[in-house]
This record gives structure tokens, sequence and C-alpha cells, in this order.
């Protein structure tokens, strides 16, 4: 019994939520377009008024007229009134589609794209590493305009629907009330027979599905390039094969025969008895009946009583169809939701002020995982950076380089310890002042359809910056070791790049593309610069003079630098060396070379690449 009552409240509360999610894009829609929703309302209403008017009510009309000698110029005036109001209708609907709609549709789109770029740029990093909500992220931004779209296109079957289903209904009730039962009857047998005909075919398509499985799974071996060699080479395989897609088949065949007496019945009760049986045979015969034997009705009256309760019944049918696309609607609704309320975790304490100057930077005993589950990534961490300080970070892959990277950013906050910059915990500061303090190039910076010099002040807002900061935009370049190609570029830092939106923009290399990135940095008034494998997809003799002005330009700023190429941090003041999480040796290149241990090997390991080079 509380089984039965606890799935009924969860059943009250599915419902309340399908229909709260279409109400919120309703809601939006009607905040930003009230006009044109109205109007979307008013043009479903009158169109199938008349429809009604015109099939129903005009035809039983004219047949009348003849059936009972109207006079002539009476039935014309009916006409033309029909006339009119059909060209005022199909006025307003043209105004509706190639005006208002056109119009006002991208007015509500670009109100829930708005609510969302801005929830977007405030989520935690957090939610980008994990897939599930990253892919209900993605998923949310597309549909966000066809979820706009499918419910207008409900709103629009409903009222149309709701229309026809009254004035039909208005009309078989006063022209002979009995009818409305034959409809009733009909309706509700139809959707009876039909839910345990859509049962019958789910369970059907549920015994199938593994043998259907493995059905696919022989014919792609027979047609893949990747199964090819195997089953050329092994004609064993191919026997054992054909023995299984015969009985597989043998299998789908019994449970096809199993089904298809009770399917063909039902099929036929639900799409023929309970409907054009009924609507046919009964109900037309019942109206012969009421017109010759009773006289209670006319002959033309026959025939618009069967048209209107054909009309009637498409439309109940219309509304009940309604109902799965409102729960479908909401599905993506929910994601659309689930994204909006999301609350970033990742805030500011007491938000002080970031000081002017470099400072320390220390990492206390940090301690950090992604995930309970997953346990640590990075243990017990202690680590001091001085200003103006040239730190590298080294280690295999999956050692942690980047998660510290995104810690002392304050992507995400430590699980145990505390990071402090000038002695303050980092959390007291006013978070987009301190990432504001820090340049960072991650391993995966983007490239923006826009022209060189916007890539690198990375900051849209007044036109005039280009031109302002001409000299340390080209400064900037410069040391990162782009100036040669910004020589070759046709309009200089004008230069559009991507061919995203500009026919003649420049697809810049990728190496060319990360000393752009990096110029980002050094232009940057950044306190902090941090460079997470700056030198990937540069080429040695770049690299090396990326190394240069790295340490020597930058002498007023801190900078942490990954790299896998130990030639890029051989210089640096200190090198720190991690491995599952740790810091396993801390000095200067020269000292770890002389305690011959881990980074001494790796080292070796790569020297012959680099010491001609060095
Ligand atoms: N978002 C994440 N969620 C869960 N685990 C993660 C996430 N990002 C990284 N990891 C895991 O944390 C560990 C350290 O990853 P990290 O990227 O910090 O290493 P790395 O030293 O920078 O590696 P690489 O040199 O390959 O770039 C890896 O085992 C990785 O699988």
């Amino acid at each position: 019994m509380d089984k039965q009552n606890n799935k009924k409240k969860d059943n009250k509360q599915k419902l309340k939520r399908i229909l709260s999610n279409n109400w919120f894009i309703i809601k939006i829609s009607f905040e930003t377009a009230p006009f044109f929703m109205l109007f979307m309302i008013f043009i479903a209403i009158q169109a199938q008024c008349l429809i009604f008017l015109e099939h129903t009510y005009g035809i039983k009309y004219v047949l009348e007229a003849v059936e009972f000698h109207k006079p002539f110029p009476v039935v014309v005036q009916f006409l033309l009134i029909v006339m009119i109001s059909w060209a005022i209708s199909f006025l307003l609907g043209t105004i509706y589609t190639n005006n208002v709609h056109q119009k006002s549709l991208p007015k509500i789109q670009k109100r829930l794209k708005e609510i969302m770029y801005e929830k977007a740029k405030e989520l935690d990093l957090e939610c980008y590493d994990n897939p599930e909500y990253y892919n209900e992220f993605v998923l949310s931004l597309s549909e966000a305009d066809k979820s706009i779209t499918r419910t207008h296109q409900i709103i629009d079957t409903f009222f149309r629907a709701l229309t026809s289903v009254i004035v039909s209904g208005v009309f078989l009730l006063v022209t002979d009330s009995l009818s409305i039962i034959f409809v009733l009857a009909s309706f509700g047998l139809t959707i009876f027979f039909s839910q345990l005909l859509n049962k019958l075919n789910f369970s059907n398509r549920l015994e199938k599905n593994p043998k259907e499985r493995k059905r696919s799974y022989i014919h792609r071996v027979f047609y893949l390039n990747d199964y090819a060699k195997e089953v050329r080479l092994n004609p064993s395989i191919r026997t054992r094969l054909y023995s299984e897609f015969d009985q597989v088949n043998k299998d789908i065949y019994g449970i096809e025969k199993k089904y298809a007496v009770k399917r063909t019945w039902l099929h036929f009760v639900s799409h023929y008895l309970t409907n054009d049986f009924v609507s046919d045979v009964v109900y037309i015969t019942y109206l012969v009946f009421r017109a010759a034997v009773q006289h209670v009705i006319s002959y033309s009256s026959v025939v618009v009583l069967w048209n209107s309760s054909g009309d009637m019944k498409y439309n109940l049918q219309t509304m009940a169809t309604v109902l799965p696309q409102i729960s479908e609607n909401s599905l993506y609704i929910e994601k659309i939701r689930n994204f909006i309320s999301y609350e970033k975790k990742i805030t500011s304490i007491k938000n002080l002020p970031v000081p002017k100057e470099p400072k320390t930077l220390e990492l206390k005993n940090v301690s950090f995982g992604y995930s309970e589950k997953d346990g640590y990534i990075l243990h017990d961490i202690c680590l001091t950076i001085e200003p103006n300080q040239k730190i590298a970070l080294v280690g295999y892959n999956g050692a942690g380089k980047t998660t510290l990277i995104k810690l002392i950013m304050r992507l995400y906050d430590p699980s145990e310890g505390e990071i402090l910059y000038n002695g303050i915990n980092i959390k007291d500061y006013d978070i987009n002042e301190y990432r504001e303090m820090i340049g960072t190039i991650f391993q995966d910076f983007k490239i923006f359809a826009t022209n060189v010099g916007y890539n690198v002040v990375l900051d849209y807002t007044d036109e005039d910056t280009i031109t302002r900061r001409e000299k340390d935009i080209r400064n900037a370049l410069e040391f990162s070791g782009f100036k040669e190609k910004l020589d070759t570029l046709p309009q200089d830092l004008l230069t559009e790049l991507t061919t995203e939106f500009e026919e003649n923009g420049v697809d810049l290399s990728g190496g060319e593309s990360q000393k752009l990135a990096i110029a980002r940095a050094f232009y940057k008034d950044a306190h902090l610069v941090i460079l997470d494998e700056p030198s990937s997809a540069l080429d040695p003799i770049a690299e090396y003079q990326l190394n240069e002005a790295m340490l020597q330009t930058v002498d007023n700023k801190s900078v942490i630098f990954i790299s896998h190429r130990l030639s890029t941090t051989r210089n640096a003041d200190r090198i720190i060396m991690l491995e599952q999480g740790r810091i396993i040796e801390e000095e200067t290149h020269e000292e770890l070379i002389r305690l011959q241990q881990k980074y001494a090997d790796m080292w070796k390991a790569q020297a012959g690449k680099y010491v001609d080079i060095a």
C-alpha cells in the first residue's frame, strides 16, 4: 500500500516537474515577446474556428439551403462572409509567419542564451572536467533553440486541438447529443487498445534486442575493415559465424511468431474495430436511423455530424499526443534548468584586494583529489615561490603538474592544506582580481576568430586598444618569437585570423599559434606567468629562443613553466620534479644532475636531442 502511495506521489511530482519545465520556457517567451505569444494563440484559435465555420457549419448551411430551398442571395451572402473571414485570417497568418514570428523568435532565443552564457561564465572548472556534466552542458546549449521551438509548437497544437474539440463538441451536443457518446467511446477504446499494442511491441523489442545485437555484430564482422584479415585467415571463424547467424535468425523468427497473432488482433481492434468500424459503420447506421426512421435530424445533418465527429476524434487524439510531447520536451528543458541552477563552489570569502607588487606564493601541505572515489592526485605539497623566481615543473605524464597549476589559479581549492599569497590564503582575495594577476597559457589554448592584435590583448571592449597599446603588443609578440610571422602577414596586427568569418583570414600553424598565445602572457601585466607546456608544438630553435626570452626578459615577473623538454627548463632558478603527485626533487639543474637521481635519469634520456642546441 505504502509502495503504491509512493509511486502515486512520484508520478505526481514527475508531472509537476514536466509542467513546470515547459512553463519555464513559456514564461521566458511571454516575458520577452508577450505580443508574439498572444498572437500565436489567437492565430491557432481563429484558424480552427474558421475551419469549423467552413467545413462543418458551412457545409451544413449550404446542404440545408439546397434541401429546404433557401433563397439563393442569402446563401451567397453567407459564402461571402466565409470568404472575407478566410481572407482576413490568411492575412493575419501571413503577418504572423513572415513578420511577428521572424522578429520575436530570435529575441526569445537570445534571452535564454543570455541566461545560459551568464551561467557558463561562472561555472567552476570542475564542471568542464566532469564529462557527464560537460556533456549535459553542451547538450543543453545545443538544445536551447529547439526547446523554444518545440514549446511553441506544443502551444500551437494544443490550442488548435482544444478549439476544435470545443467547437465540434458543442456542435454535436446541440445537433444530436447522443453523437458525442460515440466519439468519446471510440476515442477511449482506441487509446486503450493502442496502449496494449504499444506494450506488446515494447516487450517484443526487449526480447529481440540481444538477438539483434548479435546479428548486427555478425554483420559488422563481415563488412568492417578491422576484421577483414582475421576472417580471411581463419575459415573456422566464418563457419562459426554462419551457424550463429542461422541460429540468431531462427530465434528472431520464433519471437516474431510468438507475438504475431496477438499483435495482429490488437492492431485490428485498435485501428479498425474501435476506430473506423465505430465511426463508419455503427455511427453512420445510427445517424441514418435518426434521419430516415425517426426523422429527428435532416439528411444534411447526417453528413455534417459524421464529418464533425471525425474532426472531434482526430483532435482528441492530437491532444493525447501533446502529453508525450510535453514530457519529451521537459527532458531537454530539465537539462537547461539543471545547468542554470548550478551553484558555484569557488567563491571569494573576504574579497580582499590583491597586492600591487609580486609577492611570495606559498603552498603549505597541499593535497588534492578530483573526486573522493579516485583519491588524492597531489600529496602534501610544500612549495614556496619568491617574487620574480623562475620555477620549472617537470615530471612524467600524469604526475600532477597541470593539477598543481589549477590549484594555484584557484580553478579548484585544495582538499587539504592551504595556498598563501603574501601570507594570506588565496580564498580571501577577490577571485577575479587574483586570477587577473596570473597570466596563464594552458596546453589547450584557443586562437579566436579576430585579428592578431585582439588575440594578444584579449579585450574587445575598446576599439582603440590596438593603436594605444601597439608598442606593448609588438614587444610581447617579439618575445614570444612571433615577429617573423607577423612581418609576413598582409595587414600586420590587424590581420584577421582563422577563416571562420573571413574568407581571407589566416590559419596559423600549431607552433605559430602557440607563439601567439604565449605573447598574451608577456603582454598581460601579470605578477605570475604560468606556461603549461609552452613549447610542445615549437621546433627546437624556436623553443630555445623562447626559453631565453622567458628567463631574461620577464625579470619583473615570477614564472612557472611546465615542460617535458628539459632543455627548456634547465636555466630555471629551481626545478621541481613531481612523481605521482609528490615533490621528489627540488634544486637547480646543475645540482639535480650532480645528485644523479630521477631528474638526472630523465635528462640523460633526452640529452642527445638538445645538447647541440643548448
Ligand atoms: N578533471 C580531472 N578529473 C579526474 N582526474 C583528473 C582530471 N584531470 C586530471 N586528472 C588525473 O590527475 C592526474 C594528474 O593529471 P595532470 O594533468 O595534473 O598531470 P600532468 O603531470 O600535467 O600530466 P601531463 O604531463 O600528461 O600533462 C592524472 O592521473 C589524470 O588522469
